[in-house]
């Protein structure tokens, strides 16, 4: 007999009233590193996005990220390749204690005003795992072959 164990974190989600009807987040292939996440502007009032302007959209849930994990929302390239549209914090982060709304910083940097309407696939958020650090203040720095060498210093 096989036992099969689902390692994966579960990803609890609270609908809000403004996501009533609207498809649950999901990853769109077998191999999806991303769950597409949908506007939830009113479907009698798109969101026209003119160029160079931004806004915060709405997704119609609170994510409960499970502990240990991030949620980094991320720009769709589908979006950013043909209309300039990007998330303007990329990769936005939803902390694992959030309990608020997640919400999507988009930015037209395209030429054409772009038309947002309900339910459309607007960006998509990535679980990843995160590790808080102790934090120690310390007088000097370790020594190493690179030193203070940065910002191109091996050469381009
Ligand atoms: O694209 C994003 C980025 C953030 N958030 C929410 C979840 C996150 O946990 C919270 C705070 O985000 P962040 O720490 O990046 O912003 P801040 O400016 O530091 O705000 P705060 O002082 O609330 O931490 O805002 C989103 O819904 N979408
Ligand atoms: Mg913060």
């Amino acid at each position: 007999m096989t036992i099969h164990h689902d390692i994966r974190p579960t990803l609890n989600l609270i609908r809000l009233a403004n996501g009533e009807g609207l498809d649950l987040p999901a990853y769109e292939s077998k191999g999806a590193a991303g769950m597409d996440l949908r506007a939830a502007v009113d479907e009698a009032a798109p969101l026209t996005l003119l160029p160079g302007k931004r806004a915060l959209v709405p997704t119609g849930f609170i994510f409960e990220i499970p502990e240990g994990f991030e949620g980094q929302v991320r720009p769709r390239s589908g979006l950013a390749f043909k209309n300039g549209i990007t998330c303007l914090n990329t990769p936005g982060t939803v902390d694992s204690d959030y309990r608020g709304e997640v919400k999507v910083l988009l930015i037209n940097l395209g030429e054409e005003p772009f038309i947002i309407e309900r339910g459309m696939r607007i960006a998509q958020m990535v679980i990843a795992p995160v590790t808080q650090a102790r934090v120690a203040e310390i007088p000097e720095a370790s020594e190493t072959a690179r030193g203070a060498g940065g910002f191109g210093s091996t050469g381009v």
